[in-house]
């Protein structure tokens, strides 16, 4: 089911980017198997901005794993018709040797790409990520904040470059990437990835606990049920502000509210 909170839908772009049908994993064997999914069906469109919330524990890291294809599903299947996905962490996991314009060019590098290109490239993503001064700094001498917006450029030069050279859409999935900063760090980086992801067209698939984060950012914010995961609840929520986007939070906190209390009841 999907809800609209507020304003009437934006058409999603026709097709998909990523297409996850009656997705199933477990962990283990026998009596200690853990079913961490059981039966996602989504689709996300290209360029579209999804966020992926639910209680701690009910499979989104799984599931951006399995998109990712870090991982196979036990069951079900999933059809990406983008660029290999670049995944985005809560650390940026950044290449502590290297400085941070080097860590924006190695996937470049590993994809082939000459070196006059690289570096165009990698100025122009620095840039993006209002970075262009601190290209010869290694991560240690970066704040969090800094870091994870190497990390996002780092992201973007693996997401948008294709191998064969065609040109593709490009996925970018995010799990919790501002969680670990301090409050304004991280309100200043979301509005930063709103500005890159209009900028890039890129899809974005982002996980989060936080509902005002998920409404602030996503086109849709989808819930998955607590352990096993599936999507119980979808809301389009693309362009609310004010009071629309307030109620919007508190609709989807009671939602999000019930499913945890049901599944602690069960
Ligand atoms: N490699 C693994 N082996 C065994 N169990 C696993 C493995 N990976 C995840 N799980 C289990 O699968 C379930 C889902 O885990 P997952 O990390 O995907 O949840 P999550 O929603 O991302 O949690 P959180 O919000 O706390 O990060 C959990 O019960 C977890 O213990």
């Amino acid at each position: 089911m999907t809800a609209t909170l507020g304003r009437p839908p934006v058409e999603p772009a026709t097709g998909h980017a990523v297409r996850l049908s009656g997705v199933h994993k477990s962990f283990g064997q026998g009596r200690d198997a853990v079913t961490a999914l059981a039966g996602v069906d989504l689709d996300v469109a290209p360029g579209e901005f999804v966020c992926l919330l639910g209680a701690s524990g009910c499979g989104k890291t799984t599931l951006l794993n399995l998109i990712a294809n870090l991982d196979r599903p036990s069951a079900g299947e999933i059809e990406l018709t983008t660029s290999r996905p670049a995944v985005m962490f809560q650390e940026a996991a950044l290449m502590p040797w290297l400085t941070a314009a080097a860590n924006v060019e190695l996937p470049l590098k590993l994809a082939g790409m000459g070196r006059a290109e690289r570096k165009t490239r990698t100025g122009e993503l620095l840039e993006l990520v209002r970075l262009s001064g601190a290209g010869a700094k290694r991560p240690h001498e970066l704040s969090g904040g800094m870091r994870q917006r190497v990390a996002l450029a780092r992201a973007l030069a693996s997401a948008t470059h294709t191998e064969d050279g065609e040109e593709r859409p490009s996925l970018l999935l995010m799990d919790e990437p501002f969680s670990a900063l301090d409050a304004i760090t991280r309100d200043v980086l979301q509005a930063e990835l709103l500005r890159i992801w209009e900028a890039t067209g890129t899809a974005v698939v982002f996980v989060t606990h936080d509902v005002r984060e998920a409404v602030r950012l996503g086109q849709r914010v989808v819930l998955l049920s607590s352990r096993p995961g599936k999507v119980v609840q979808q809301w389009r929520v693309d362009g609310l502000a004010g009071q629309d986007e307030v109620n919007a939070v508190d609709v989807i906190n009671r939602r999000l509210r019930e499913v945890i209390s049901s599944h602690a009841a069960a």
